[in-house]
C-alpha cells in the first residue's frame, strides 16, 4: 500500500516551546524548521510513501517545505492539532478519494525511511493504526486505511486515546526513529544519540550541546 502522509506544521515563531530551556528564542524557530525539513525529506524518501502534505500556516516553512517536494495545506480552521489534521486528511480524500492517510509529527528529526516503511506497511494491515512515542504516553504516527476516517486525538495521552478509540497499536521492534519525537532537551540529545538529519544537525550545533559520552 503507498500511503499519504499529512504532516502538521505549528507556526515556527510558536513552535516547540518547550524546548526553551535548551534553545533560545532567537534559535528555536530555526530549529522547529530544521526538524520539519528532515522529516519531511526522510518521509519523501520512503518506499511506502506516495506523497506528503505539510498543513502550515506557516510562510517559510511552507516555501522551504514545498521546495523538497511536499504539497502545502492551510492551516484553514486554526483551530489547533488535531483540526489542522483533519482538515489536511479531507483535502487529500477530496484529491484521492481511495487514499490510505497517515499523520506523522514533524519533529521526528531521527526519522529513518526503512523503519518507517516497517511501520506503514504493519499500518496497512489494520483499518486504522498508530504508534506510540518514545515515552510511551503519546503517539508519533496515526493511520487510516482507505475508506477509513483519520479521528485524530493527538495530545496529552494520547496513545490512551487513540487505543480508546479502536485503533490498533503498532507493536514493532527497532523503529526507534520514528517514535522519537522532540519535545524537551532531553528528547533533542536521545533524537543526536540515535543520528538526525543534516539541517538538524547543523541547527543543534549552534546551541552548542556538548558530545554524549559513547558507553
Ligand atoms: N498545523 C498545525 N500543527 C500543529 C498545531 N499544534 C501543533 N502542531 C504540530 O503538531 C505536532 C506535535 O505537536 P507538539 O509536539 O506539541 O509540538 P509543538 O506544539 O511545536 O511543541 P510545544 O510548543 O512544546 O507544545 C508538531 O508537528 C507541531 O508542529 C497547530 O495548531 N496547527
Ligand atoms: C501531540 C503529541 O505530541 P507531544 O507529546 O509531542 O505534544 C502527542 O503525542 O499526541
Amino acid at each position: 500500500m503507498q500511503w499519504t502522509v499529512v504532516v502538521p506544521l505549528k507556526a515556527l515563531a510558536r513552535a516547540k516551546s518547550r524546548l526553551s530551556d535548551t534553545a533560545a528564542d532567537g534559535l528555536r524557530p530555526g530549529l522547529a524548521l530544521a526538524f520539519a525539513q528532515d522529516t519531511v525529506a526522510a518521509v519523501l524518501s520512503c518506499a511506502a510513501v506516495r506523497d506528503v502534505a505539510v498543513v502550515t500556516d506557516d510562510p517559510l516553512a511552507a516555501r522551504e517545505l514545498a521546495a523538497l517536494g511536499a504539497r502545502v495545506v492551510a492551516d484553514e480552521p486554526a483551530d489547533g492539532l488535531n483540526a489542522a489534521l483533519s482538515h489536511g486528511a479531507a483535502v487529500v480524500r477530496q484529491r484521492m478519494p481511495g487514499a490510505a492517510v497517515a499523520a506523522l509529527n514533524a519533529d521526528l528529526p531521527s526519522l529513518r525511511p526503512p523503519e518507517l516503511a516497517r511501520v506503514l506497511d504493519a499500518a496497512a494491515e489494520f483499518p486504522r493504526a498508530f504508534l506510540p512515542d518514545a515515552a510511551g504516553i503519546g503517539t508519533t504516527l496515526l493511520a487510516a486505511g482507505p475508506g477509513r476516517e483519520l479521528l485524530p486525538a493527538f495530545g496529552t495521552d494520547s496513545r490512551a486515546r487513540h487505543r480508546a478509540s479502536g485503533a490498533v497499536e503498532i507493536a514493532l521492534d527497532e523503529v526507534d526513529s520514528v517514535r522519537q519525537d522532540v519535545d524537551t532537551g532531553d528528547d533533542l540529545r536521545a533524537a543526536l544519540a540515535l543520528g538526525v538529519g543534516p539541517r538538524t544537525a547543523a541547527a543543534a550545533a549552534r546551541l552548542l550541546i556538548p558530545e554524549q559520552p559513547v558507553d
